[in-house]
């Protein structure tokens, strides 16, 4: 994808897959006696072997379906396991995120086709019937192809029984292109769920998705927001400010001049589309990482309003430690402290490891629940609590999640984050900063908390969020941010939420409170 400087991703069509050397137009992988000839008729005497790309998208499917595993997780092993060259590495992704990205849209187009209950299949041959799908309808892989390899991966990995029912039901899925099933299917849905049908969203996820942009001044965007989550995002860099060995600015540099694209949003970004980034130098370090800008942006703006020398600062739910390095590194510049709180203990020991750069006498870790840091009886002069959510705002990195999420965990959601900003009140001085950061721009996870945490602590003053984001954005950032909802005094006004389409980044919200002295 191309990458522009300001980290914004353009919309993409489905990832095309040409390799002259080892997949021919038709995308089968060549053979070296030359190519195989498959019977159009019987299945049994087809090809007993998948092909190890297609392998490899399965085994991911059948990771994130039956173990709960995160495709972005598995994937990168999987692919090593397999031993897969770059070109059929590039396949087998675009394989796994496209047919996890739409599921639902598939699963809606297999229901016609299957005779049965789709939830009466056994589970691998649905994943196959979705890997099969998504080659037919939306990569360039000659019907042929598609229906033959996927027949092959069946008999191979899971029998010959299914092998029939897949030959047969891909080769009616394939009789119509994916706009024609989408027309099809949506002509007796509602305009809310056509859209989720034809964009691979829940339509809880797209009326969640749309009230939000209205709640923020754009109404009229939606589907250039559903279009932005189906795209791949780009890798974005963060050079930390402060490090006991390194630099991170000078790791920067030395990422742009090995291609890496300085972001026109904010200072000590890039945008990396170079492929792998532990070739960077400062990698191995910790003084230069992955991170959206979205992300390093809001941490930064908590640390923009005039930093006293030696403040103490907390981040109530810092795994696996993204903010919380950024966040160190900008105290540590000024003698400051900041106390990073992860529960779950894996995560913290990530956020160690985020941290190993900046100097230990500028951090800590604390493992514990974030819901009882009034227990240690100290206060913080500014707490980040950028609290467990639904993700809804990086549907682009996890593919699987939004078949995942239920409307329902909202309930569980929300009930902690307002649980987790009354510690952090209490945990905060008086005069002291407060910023609440969601990736999700769910209304319920975002306005609604605030207004609901105003309500409960009149101490609180709610803050123009967008001041220090704009204080520290570059000219383009800048202009990205001019634009808000106007009415005055409702909290949308004061509030900044990123978006894909727009900033480049993930949908993070931000919210910027103040304690009133007593
Ligand atoms: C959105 S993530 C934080 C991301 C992190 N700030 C970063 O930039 O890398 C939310 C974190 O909250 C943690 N969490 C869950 N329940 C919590 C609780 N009761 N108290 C504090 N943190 C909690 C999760 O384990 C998760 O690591």
């Amino acid at each position: 994808m191309a990458a522009g400087p300001t980290g914004r991703c353009a919309p993409r069509g489905p990832t095309v897959i040409e390799d002259p050397d080892r997949r021919n137009a038709k995308g089968r992988q060549r053979h070296r006696g030359g190519p195989r000839k498959f019977s159009q008729s019987a299945p049994s005497k087809r090809a007993r072997r998948g092909d190890p790309a297609r392998l490899t998208a399965f085994r991911v499917l059948r990771a994130v379906a039956l173990d709960d595993a995160y495709a972005n997780l598995v994937l990168p092993t999987e692919i090593r396991r397999a031993k897969l060259d770059k070109r059929d590495a590039a396949f087998a992704t675009e394989l796994t995120y496209g047919t996890l990205r739409a599921q639902g849209t598939y699963d809606a187009i297999l229901r016609q086709n299957v005779d049965r209950d789709l939830e009466k299949l056994d589970p691998a041959v649905l994943n196959a019937l979705r890997l099969g799908t998504h080659q037919l309808l939306a990569m360039r892989v000659d019907d042929h192809a598609a229906v033959n390899e996927t027949v092959a991966l069946v008999r191979d990995q899971i029998g010959a029984g299914p092998s029939g029912l897949v030959n047969a039901v891909l080769r009616k899925v394939g009789a119509r292109t994916l706009p024609e099933w989408v027309q099809q299917l949506g002509a007796d849905l509602g305009e809310l769920e056509a859209l989720a049908l034809r964009h691979a969203h829940p339509p809880w996820i797209v009326r969640a998705l749309r009230q939000s942009l209205k709640l923020h001044g754009y109404p009229e965007q939606l589907v250039r927001l559903l279009e932005a989550d189906n795209a791949a995002p780009d890798v974005h860099l963060v050079g930390l400010p402060t490090s006991d060995q390194h630099s991170g600015a000078d790791a920067l540099d030395a990422a742009v001049a090995s291609g890496a694209v300085r972001s026109e949003l904010i200072d000590g970004a890039a945008v990396y589309s170079g492929g792998d980034i532990g070739r960077l130098s400062g990698v191995r370090e910790s003084v230069l990482r992955v991170q959206d800008i979205g992300s390093q942006w809001v941490a930064r703006a908590l640390a923009e309003p005039a930093v006293s020398p030696g403040e103490k600062w907390l981040d109530l739910c810092a795994g696996p430690g993204g903010k919380a390095a950024l966040l160190a590194s900008l105290a540590a510049e000024h003698g400051g402290h900041l106390t990073a709180n992860e529960p779950a203990p894996h995560r913290a020991e990530l956020v160690r490891k985020a941290l190993a750069a900046v100097s230990t006498d500028s951090w800590s870790v604390r493992t514990g629940d974030g819901r009882s840091i009034g227990d240690l009886e100290e206060s913080y002069d500014r707490i980040i609590v950028d609290a467990p959510c639904t993700g809804l705002g990086a549907l682009r990195r996890r593919p699987e999640s939004r078949w995942r999420r239920q409307p329902s965990d909202l309930a569980q959601l929300t009930v902690l984050q307002a649980e987790l900003l009354d510690a952090a009140v209490e945990a905060l001085t008086a005069d002291g900063l407060l910023a609440y950061v969601t990736c999700s721009p769910h209304p319920a996870e975002t306005l609604v908390q605030v207004e609901d945490a105003l309500s409960r602590h009149p101490e609180l003053e709610l803050l123009d969020a967008y001041k220090p984001m704009e204080d520290l954005a570059l000219p383009a950032g800048r202009e990205l941010l001019r634009k808000r909802p106007t009415a005055p005094g409702i909290t949308a006004a004061r509030c900044v939420q990123l978006w894909p389409h727009i900033h480049g980044t993930d949908a993070m919200f931000f919210a910027l409170f103040r304690k009133e002295a007593p």
